[in-house]
């Protein structure tokens, strides 16, 4: 391998080694890093602490035309858990096996692409390029845990209002394919809690309204909904962000037997948590009405607990436009192509990130991870990166924000 490549793999090694594990991230050690990358390329920089112990680390690479929009280039630092021993090789390892894979929690989601950024810029800079409208890197927290102390306030703050951007890159997903994945909007989450209450009695008996039978009720109904949206994913009559996902991910009744032996009480409460996932194009307010009447009846001694994004939002900011009236779009797969890459209709990201915070704040915001032919394994086990992918990534990013930078329009 090249003598370059070695280096730009060492440093993307290097920041996956970083632990910046949820819950408990090692911010001020990623932070730390990506500064002295920043000074290694001579961008500007500064380290912004909306929340203490959460800083967002923004740099800067200044363009020649001053009165144009930025550009703004996200990632977050933050990685989700890992079960080590279940991995073939250590999650911060960062262990590069035969076939060129590097291993490591983040390599995938998106250590990978923070680095990849800034790869790109030092080529650029290298090479002499200057761009004509300023570049920003943002490296955020907390978005595994939902982002409110990180984008959230960022986007909220006079800070991120001074910068001018005019489009955001944010993560998407890795593509089984040749084709690059790309995501104009997100399906909207809701984390709902249900709660059922009801007569305590002894094991034995059989009576009605129960809390575990009111709650069993509501699970059926949801798993007979779940099924019909699956069905549809299945038949392949809708894409991943195209149904509505029901997933019960907590589960809470009575006490388990000590010595696993005779239980006979039946319990007053029972409850349990699922995660939803609802398409932009889904009609919430019939959403809202079966989880009402159906999932959490007050009839059958139900009460929820709904914590929902999509509060105040207009459809303009769900959906990045990907037509003529979206400049950034055309922009995008041309400069992809000439990279030598191709990208895919967009589609609607199935979970969620932080681009959501973006489109609400009435940027475009495009989904791209430049990750082709590899399983996607975020949050997985063994989540790895090849070698070459990530190198040809950078060219990606080359290609882009050339394209971008050099886009004289505002
Ligand atoms: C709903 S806020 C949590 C954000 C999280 N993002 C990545 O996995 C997700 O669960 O989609
Ligand atoms: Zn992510
Ligand atoms: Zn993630």
């Amino acid at each position: 391998m090249a003598l370059d490549s070695k280096a730009i793999i060492s440093r993307f090694q290097d920041y996956l080694r970083i632990n910046t594990v949820q819950p408990n991230p090692d911010y001020t050690a990623a932070a730390d890093f990506i500064i002295s990358q920043a000074q290694s390329i001579s961008l500007l920089y500064q380290s912004i602490e909306f929340v203490q112990g959460k800083p967002i680390v923004l740099l800067k690479w200044t363009g020649s035309d001053p009165s144009l929009p930025a550009i703004l280039l996200n990632s977050h630092v933050d990685v989700v858990p890992f079960e080590a021993e279940k991995w073939d090789h250590p999650p911060l390892g960062a262990d590069i096996d035969g076939e060129g894979r590097i291993y490591a929690r983040g390599s995938q989601d998106m250590k990978s692409v923070g680095m990849q950024y800034l790869e790109a810029i030092r080529k650029l800079v290298a090479s002499g390029y200057k761009p004509l409208r300023s570049v920003y890197v943002s490296f955020v927290p907390d978005e595994e845990i939902g982002g409110a102390d990180g984008v959230g306030r960022f986007v909220e703050s006079e800070i991120f209002k001074s910068l001018s951007i005019a489009v955001v890159l944010d993560e998407g997903l890795p593509s089984p394919t040749e084709s690059y994945r790309v995501f104009n909007g997100e399906r909207i989450p809701w984390s709902l809690q249900i709660k059922a209450v009801g007569q305590p009695g002894h094991g034995s008996k059989l009576y009605d309204d129960s809390a575990s039978e009111n709650l069993t009720k509501s699970i059926e109904s949801m798993m007979r909904f779940r099924a019909s949206q699956f069905d549809m994913l299945k038949a392949g009559l809708k894409p991943d962000g195209g149904v509505v996902s029901v997933n019960m991910v907590f589960l809470k009744a009575g006490t388990p037997s000590p010595d696993g032996f005779v239980m006979n009480l039946q319990p007053s409460e029972a409850e349990a948590g699922f995660d939803i996932r609802i398409p932009p194009t889904a009609d919430l307010v019939a959403l809202e009405k079966r989880l009402v009447e159906e999932w959490a009846p007050v009839a059958r001694n139900m009460s929820y607990q709904l914590w929902r994004f999509d509060q105040n939002l207009s459809g303009k900011q769900l959906l990045t436009a990907n037509d003529d009236s979206n400049p950034w779009w055309g922009l995008l797969q041309n400069a992809v192509n000439e990279a030598g890459g191709k990208t895919s209709e967009p589609e609607i990201f199935p979970a969620s990130t932080d681009s959501r915070y973006f489109r609400k704040a009435g940027l475009p915001a495009f989904g791209f991870s430049p990750i082709s032919n590899t399983p996607s394994l975020l949050h997985d086990h063994n989540e790895y990166l090849s070698r070459s992918e990530y190198l040809k990534g950078i060219d990606m990013y080359v290609s882009i924000i050339k394209a971008y930078t050099t886009y004289s329009s505002p």
